[in-house]
């Protein structure tokens, strides 16, 4: 780690931090109480005093209701928050709690809520405190679970979810350097026990980082590699994009046919793997009824895809090829051509 990695942010740092956000009209903070968003907190009011016009600011706390100390660390918050002059809410995750997956289920009430505050506040971001090192975790994580190139890209520096920008500004700052903030501006912050509770996959990992940082694997060489591979993405999508022009233009003389995608099997078959892989997704994705389709299953049923474009009988009118459900979509091949539409519904079995 060197030097700069613990020193504290200062304020011009903080206003390039924050540069992309100076017309926004208001922003909501998302403020846990741990140290990374406490540090977000005092590092945006900061930004803000020094701004003649600046965004309005509204701080943001979840309580999940999963452990009896949030209550008490969401009134820290309010009382950090009004000593800063910032507006504070806390929002309650009131809904039934699931036995599995409850991390996926609180993260995604927390955006979920997140997303009502900033519209309430009519704000245009939701900004999040995630560091440098949640970025190289997320890398991680998504590596030893198989992601493509686009889950290993990790988390981007601004996505869209329902009509608000979720902004992560401070993605390039190691937490070291959140916490030297915080210690020299004399805060005190919470640590929230489920970072270290090892029944979650996060802490886990977070556990091995220190072994991989030996072997050259810290976290700025993690997130350098993960800003590659966004990239790199980012480029694969443009030639997608292409890929989709240039097989609707193949099918200028015929009229699309509404709800349903369709592409010449031949042309389709010369693309790159990864550029008919990310058609296929995207097909599927748009038409399906079952939420977003594995990668490891698309691929499979590319293989079969291609093969049945291969055999001699796949330019052949008459009986489909190949037909294939997915994610609650219908992938057929019959007469030179590929279909992907929405599957048509289920029946229940014992019926
Ligand atoms: N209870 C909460 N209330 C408000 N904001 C929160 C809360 N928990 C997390 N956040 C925001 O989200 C950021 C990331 O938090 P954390 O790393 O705990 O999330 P996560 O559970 O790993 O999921 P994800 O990274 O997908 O958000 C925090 O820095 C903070 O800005």
């Amino acid at each position: 780690m060197s030097d700069d990695d613990n020193s504290p942010i200062s304020a011009r740092e903080a206003r390039r931090l924050f540069a992309g956000l100076r017309d926004a009209p208001a922003l909501v903070l998302a403020v846990s109480g741990g140290p990374d968003s406490v540090a977000l907190m005092w590092l945006a009011a900061r930004w803000q005093r020094s701004l003649a016009r600046g965004p309005q600011l509204t701080v943001v706390t979840v309580d999940h209701g999963l452990r009896p100390e949030a209550a008490s660390e969401a009134r820290e918050v309010k009382r950090l928050a009004a000593a800063l002059g910032l507006p504070h809410r806390t929002l309650r995750w009131r809904g039934a709690k699931p036995k599995t997956g409850l991390p996926a289920a609180a993260r995604e009430a927390r955006y979920r809520l997140l997303a009502q505050a900033a519209r309430a506040a009519g704000a245009s971001h939701v900004l999040t405190a995630h560091t440098r090192d949640d970025q190289a975790e997320t890398l991680l994580m998504r590596l030893f679970r198989g992601s493509g190139l686009a889950g290993l890209a990790a988390m981007a520096p601004f996505t869209e979810r329902d009509g608000i920008v979720l902004a992560r500004p401070l993605l390039d700052v190691p937490k070291s350097q959140l916490i030297a903030t915080l210690r020299r501006a004399r805060i005190g912050f919470a640590e929230d026990p489920t970072n270290r509770d090892t029944a979650f996959t996060r802490p886990r990992l977070r556990a091995l980082l220190p072994l991989l940082a030996a072997e050259g694997g810290d976290a700025r060489n993690l997130a350098r590699l993960a800003a590659r591979l966004a990239r790199a993405n980012a480029a694969v999508e443009v030639l997608a994009d292409g890929a989709e022009r240039f097989l609707r233009l193949r099918d200028r003389g015929d009229a699309p046919q509404a709800g349903v995608r369709s592409f010449e099997a031949s042309a389709f078959a010369a693309l790159p793997e990864e550029v008919r892989l990310r058609l296929l997704l995207r097909a599927i994705n748009a038409l399906g009824h079952e939420g977003p389709a594995e990668l490891g299953k698309v691929e499979t049923l590319m293989s079969m895809l291609d093969r049945a474009i291969a055999s001699p009988l796949a330019a052949a009118d008459g009986r489909p090829v190949l037909k294939q459900t997915l994610a609650g979509a219908l992938i057929s091949l019959a007469g030179g051509r590929i279909q992907i539409a929405p599957a048509p519904a289920r029946r229940r079995k014992g019926r």
